[in-house]
């Protein structure tokens, strides 16, 4: 799975309840337009979402379950349940959230990582980080590669942005651990993809840039308005 992403794209089709193209129909033909666009895989969320996808477009999946526990922050793959759901749908990779907070129930992710590669000792798994530190953690307990997927997105780091300070953050985890990083989280235009490929990114996954027309559509009106007040 990871040499087949080498350099590549891979587009995290995703939709959530409530969103307008929420609903594996839908992602299932977004996966095959991604697929015709050159994508070396897709990201997904849910068991169903990744089902369809699987059965329809020819090309590996990197798998999440987002599920919100009323005790913990953690979303991303927060407990066995979720990571169960992905083996059984056979996501190539798993991701999980793996920052330093604690999953439902109080568990640690040394704990759980302990737990899953024992019951599930030839899955490969991405720890989805916002911090360097969590990246190094994440190649000690025995991830296949990180992500810079939660980068801006805890208490800690709200505001930050990948793209921040010509990707610094990026280009510190790439020096910091010797597993495949990749490239996850407001990556905006093709330019950036390739910059962060240039920097040593193992692959570079985009989601809403491609795969959420919403949020196209207010960068576009966005920009119109913000020139409309300078005339
Ligand atoms: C923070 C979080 O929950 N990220 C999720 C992880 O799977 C997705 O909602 C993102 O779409 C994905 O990471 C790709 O990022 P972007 O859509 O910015 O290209």
């Amino acid at each position: 799975m990871l040499d087949k992403i080498k350099n590549g794209l891979v587009v995290s089709c995703q939709a959530l309840e409530g969103e307008p193209l929420f609903g594996a129909g839908i992602m299932k033909h977004m996966a095959e337009a991604a697929k015709r666009g050159g994508a070396a895989a897709i990201r997904a969320n849910g068991a169903e979402d990744i089902k369809a996808i699987k059965d329809y477009v020819n090309l590996p999946v990197i798998g999440i379950v987002k599920s919100e526990y009323s005790n913990s922050d953690v979303y991303i793959t927060p407990t066995l349940k979720e990571v169960q759901e992905l083996v059984d749908v056979e996501a190539d990779l798993i991701a999980l959230d793996a920052t330093s907070r604690l999953r439902p129930e109080g568990v640690t992710l040394s704990q759980f990582m302990e737990e899953l590669t024992s019951i599930f000792p030839e899955q490969k798994w991405m720890a989805d980080c916002s911090t360097i530190e969590e990246c190094k953690l994440a190649e000690k307990l025995g991830f296949d590669c990180v992500g810079t997927t939660l980068y801006g997105y805890t208490d800690e780091t709200s505001g930050k942005m990948l793209y921040d300070e010509d990707f610094k953050f990026l280009k510190e985890v790439i020096s910091n651990v010797n597993i495949p990083v990749i490239a996850e989280g407001n990556v905006l235009t093709p330019e950036m993809a390739a910059k962060a490929v240039t920097y040593g990114a193992h692959a570079v996954v985009v989601g809403g840039a491609i795969t959420r027309p919403q949020q196209i559509t207010d960068r576009f009106v966005k920009e119109i308005l913000s020139k409309r007040e300078i005339q």
